[in-house]
């Protein structure tokens, strides 16, 4: 039956300026849920979802060590799936030093990824919650 079959999903983010916050908050409204810092006290994941939707950007060539941290904390039971999101300014280096994170978890990580360079307009917010829309 059409629609019978719900996928459970979840948007975390770590942003210091807010750019990666607009993408998170785009794909929060675009499958229906919230999207949460993964330093806010709700940030654990703790039922079991289809797809978690993790993004953050680069400082200084790195990811933050908030949210390293946060997803060395991450359950792999608990996530069927991860896709990966990023702003930054010079490189999408983030996207995989996240990708490495996760997968170090045990955790499947989509191909498919997405990047924006820095604060995203409206109409990538509107590609962002478009794109997360795909994995519902
Ligand atoms: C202290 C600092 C260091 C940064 N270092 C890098 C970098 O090494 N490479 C890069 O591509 N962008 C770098 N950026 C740019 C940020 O990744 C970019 O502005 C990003 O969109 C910030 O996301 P946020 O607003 O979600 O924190 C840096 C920004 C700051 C403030």
């Amino acid at each position: 039956m059409k629609g019978a079959f719900i996928m459970k999903s979840a948007v975390r983010y770590y942003s210091r300026s807010g750019n990666t916050r607009l993408v998170a908050e785009a794909i929060a409204k675009g499958t229906g849920t919230q999207a949460v810092s993964v330093d806010a006290a709700d940030a654990e994941v703790r039922e079991p979802v289809d797809v978690l939707f993790i993004g953050g950007a680069l400082y200084a060539y790195g990811i933050d060590t908030n949210l390293k941290e946060y997803i060395r904390s991450l359950k792999k039971e608990n996530v069927a799936k991860a896709v990966v999101f990023s702003t930054s300014w010079v490189s999408k280096h983030a996207l995989d030093l996240i990708r490495e994170e996760l997968k170090k978890q045990g955790i499947r990580v989509s191909e498919e990824t997405l990047y924006f360079r820095g604060k995203p307009n409206e109409k990538q917010q509107a590609e962002a919650e478009k794109f997360a829309k795909k994995f519902l």
